[in-house]
């Protein structure tokens, strides 16, 4: 199984091109493929797949094998692997996700790609869209979760996979290793969810760390950074453009006035090679 290896801020993907021939288990390769002592090593695999609805279709398996409905950092890099192997000679198209169709835009300066746009769509809130137990009808902003006998304010947001983001006074040292797999499978999600410790800079600069459902920490998260933003904006603390500083990198996420969200930033092929495994 010929694959490319590719990351986009440090979170790190397999993609594998599954157009003429699907594997019979993608969670058990995503488990093997992701470990980073005896497989390839990454944050989860993305499979190419045609669609009927749109151009490509994209799915992405976590590290431990649980299938997520979208990945951030994941679609630029599928956009570049399309662009680059010359899937397509557009510059925009569509792809299919459990997020529904979105559209990344390559981003070209004298013909060198340096990076990728991606219309997210729309953000979800209410409780029942999220999910969050308890919020049926109602925005989960500011609310109490506690977690390991604290109480924190958390605002939940769905970008097509769920986030849960938390205001942090200093995210360097808060105690993710710690409390991320606590936030990750609290009775309030029931399909858990990924955790963004945000420490707001100023109105436009956030610092953000992640600890992400089926996958752990990363260095890096595409859709929590979409959150993040919508979730600063919601609590009043930064405007709708916002630089969003990751372990691995950086993000330019917009909450737009049409509500769609748009994020920009690198995608980035590391090495290609074939599975034997
Ligand atoms: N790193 C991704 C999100 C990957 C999926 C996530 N772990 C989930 O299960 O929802 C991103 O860049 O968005």
């Amino acid at each position: 199984m010929k694959f490319t290896k590719w990351q986009g801020c440090g979170n790190d993907f397999v993609l594998i091109d599954c157009r003429e021939q699907e594997p019979e288990d993608y969670a058990a390769l995503s488990q093997k493929v992701c470990d980073r002592h005896y497989g390839i090593g990454a944050d989860g695999i993305l499979v190419v797949l045609p669609s009927a609805k749109a151009d490509f279709r994209m799915r992405i398996f976590n590290t431990d094998g649980s299938e997520a409905e979208m990945c951030g950092n994941g679609i630029r890099c599928f956009a570049r692997y399309l662009y680059d192997y010359k899937l397509t000679s557009k510059t925009e198209f569509t792809v299919e996700t459990g997020a529904g169709i979105l559209v990344p835009k390559i981003i070209l300066a004298e013909d060198e790609v340096t990076g990728v746009q991606v219309d997210m769509g729309e953000p979800h809130l209410l409780g029942e869209e999220i999910p969050v137990l308890g919020f049926d009808g109602r925005k989960v902003i500011a609310e109490p979760i506690t977690v390991a006998g604290t109480t924190y304010a958390m605002t939940a947001v769905s970008m097509g996979n769920p986030h849960c983001v938390v205001f942090v006074d200093d995210a360097e040292k808060f105690p993710i290793e710690e409390l991320g797999t606590q936030f990750e499978h609290h009775a309030l999600f029931p399909r858990k969810t990924n955790t963004e410790f945000v420490e707001v800079k100023d109105r436009s600069h956030v610092r953000m760390r992640v600890w992400e459902r089926g996958a752990a920490i990363t260095l890096a998260c595409g859709t929590g950074s979409c959150a993040t933003v919508v979730a600063g904006v919601l609590n009043d603390k930064i405007d709708r453009k916002a630089e969003v500083q990751l372990d691995g990198g950086k993000l330019l996420v917009e909450w737009a006035a049409n509500n769609h969200v748009f994020m920009t930033g690198p995608a980035e092929l590391v090495f290609t090679g074939e599975w034997i495994g």
